[in-house]
């Protein structure tokens, strides 16, 4: 006996992915639990600090990287998941890392570049730089396009000026990753983790126009999955409209979307009542319990925030699934490459003061 989460339908109607298996009042193990892997979801995981949000999101990952069809894409803000390249338990895992991502510089569109290097449009500098964006893709063409508008020097240094910060961050490359790149059958896990928020940010924001317009333009076959980890960072950030866009129209062109966050509460309103598949690990903050009331389904008795409802051990979690219209309570399986994002404690540490963690 199993369940397919996300799947109004039988486990050999197309692929799935190894979630875990139910909790049984006991504790004990039960029946397997899977997730669909057919079709295009939106997926949300909560949970606060060290109950498994970035282990559960790994496990998705590993079935993905072995599933037909699908590409995913796994932003990494801590450096956690390289460890998916790593040898696996059982079947192989593909992986690759890309540990210094770069994004062409027209993937983010003139209000997004104003907002990213904080020039307000309604300003000279800000306007200028806002047409530079219109007209020019590349960050050269940008400086020469502002360099020539014939603006006041002051607004024209300003814009230059923050042009070359830009620049500085190192993520805008004319041959920045595509979705040729990024829609192998492995998972490409793209390291943004050396970034400030902002750069961090216009990368997740160009992985996921670029996943999203390839699939508009049917110039790949397989569907992308795009996984984020610490997703409020995204949320709060350039990335959200491509991230608003995916979660309200990524399922016709079979975009999916898995977003890991221990705020529900900063994440807008779209992404919980967008989300088809709920996993919600441990959560105690008022707010974010308050976030998850709001968004709780009529078809769901009693409340998800109950304390006998949300879980205590990491590791177990419960899952609405809008699909099906059931909830679940479940325990997710283990990893089969390593889970990297481990914390370091004091015991890691020995006399002479240096830590063990590799
Ligand atoms: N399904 C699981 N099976 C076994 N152990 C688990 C499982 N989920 C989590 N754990 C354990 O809990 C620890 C914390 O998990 P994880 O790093 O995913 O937390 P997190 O919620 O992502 O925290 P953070 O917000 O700090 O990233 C893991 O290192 C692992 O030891």
């Amino acid at each position: 006996m199993s369940f397919v989460l996300g799947r109004d339908g039988d486990r050999e109607d197309g692929p799935v992915g190894r979630l875990g298996s139910y909790r049984a009042l006991d504790g004990s193990d039960g029946a397997a639990l899977h997730l669909d892997l057919n079709g295009p979801h939106a997926m949300l995981l909560v949970g606060k600090r060290g109950y498994g949000k970035s282990y559960t999101m790994g496990v998705i990952a590993e079935d993905l990287a072995r599933s037909r069809g699908v590409a995913p894409v796994l932003v990494d803000p801590m450096g956690a998941f390289d460890t998916l390249a790593e040898p696996a338990d059982g079947d192989a895992v593909p992986a690759s890392v890309v540990e210094e991502p770069a994004v062409t510089a027209g993937s983010l569109d003139p209000r997004s570049w104003c907002e990213l290097l904080g020039l307000s449009p309604e300003r000279d500098a800000g306007s200028l730089l806002w047409r530079a964006a219109q007209e020019e893709s590349t960050i050269d063409g940008m400086q020469a396009h502002v360099a020539s508008a014939g603006a006041s020097s002051v607004a024209t240094r300003a814009a230059i000026n923050h042009l070359r910060l830009a620049d500085s961050w190192g993520v805008f490359d004319p041959d920045g990753l595509d979705a040729t790149a990024l829609g192998g059958p492995e998972v490409t896990v793209v390291d943004v983790s050396g970034l400030a928020d902002a750069p961090m940010n216009a990368v997740s924001r160009g992985v996921a126009e670029a996943l999203y317009r390839a699939r508009i333009r049917d110039s790949i076959d397989r569907l992308p999955w795009l996984l984020l980890d610490e997703a409020h960072t995204f949320f709060d950030g350039v990335a959200e409209p491509a991230l608003e866009t995916i979660l309200t129209r990524g399922r016709a062109p079979g975009v999916s979307l898995v977003a890991a966050t221990q705020r529900p509460s900063a994440i807008p309103e779209v992404g919980i009542s967008q989300s088809d598949i709920l996993c919600a690990h441990r959560l105690t903050a008022r707010d974010d319990l308050a976030a998850l009331e709001g968004a709780q389904p009529t078809y769901m008795n009693g409340s998800l925030v109950d304390a006998e409802r949300l879980p205590d051990v990491p590791g177990e979690v419960v899952i609405i699934d809008d699909e099906t219209e059931t909830i679940h309570a479940a325990r997710i399986r283990s990893r089969d490459t390593p889970h990297g994002g481990t914390s370091p404690t004091a015991s890691d540490v020995m006399d002479d003061g240096v830590t063990q963690v590799e």
